[in-house]
């Protein structure tokens, strides 16, 4: 039986991606971009989103999905190379659960 398809896909590539930290880059990308550092994974991060943000702005929802995959891939991989575990990023989510963006966001601009 095939395994279902939903967000366990990220834990899992983190993971994988993890154990590619030492990695030969001759064998892995994941290596590869290791390899070269934050800056580098950074930047691969960024050129992704762009080309997702244009597939986004286009309305070309086929390649947006795959754009997509490419900037979570990428995230991930600049995660690794930061030392950020996805449970760090889930508890994020977890605090700001329940508290509106707009309320969030109307709670800055209070004068202290
Ligand atoms: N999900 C991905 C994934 N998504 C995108 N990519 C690669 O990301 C790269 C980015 O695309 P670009 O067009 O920017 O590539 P490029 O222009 O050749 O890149 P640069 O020369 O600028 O570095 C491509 O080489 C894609 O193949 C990925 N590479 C790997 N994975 C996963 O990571 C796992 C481990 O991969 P390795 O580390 O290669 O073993 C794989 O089994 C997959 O599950």
């Amino acid at each position: 039986m095939s395994p279902p398809i939903n967000a366990d896909i990220l834990e899992q590539l983190y993971n994988t991606i993890l154990s590619r930290k030492n990695a030969d880059p001759s064998t892995s990308y994941s290596a590869q971009l290791l390899a070269k550092g934050p800056h580098k994974t950074a930047q691969k991060f960024g050129e992704e989103a762009i080309e997702c943000l244009i597939e986004c702005a286009t309305g070309n929802q086929a390649e947006l999905i795959k754009e997509s995959a490419d900037v979570l891939y990428h995230l991930l991989v600049m995660w690794v190379s930061t030392d950020v575990s996805p449970q760090d990023v889930w508890a994020e989510l977890h605090r700001r659960e329940g508290t509106s963006g707009i309320i969030e966001k109307a709670s800055r601009s209070i004068p202290s």
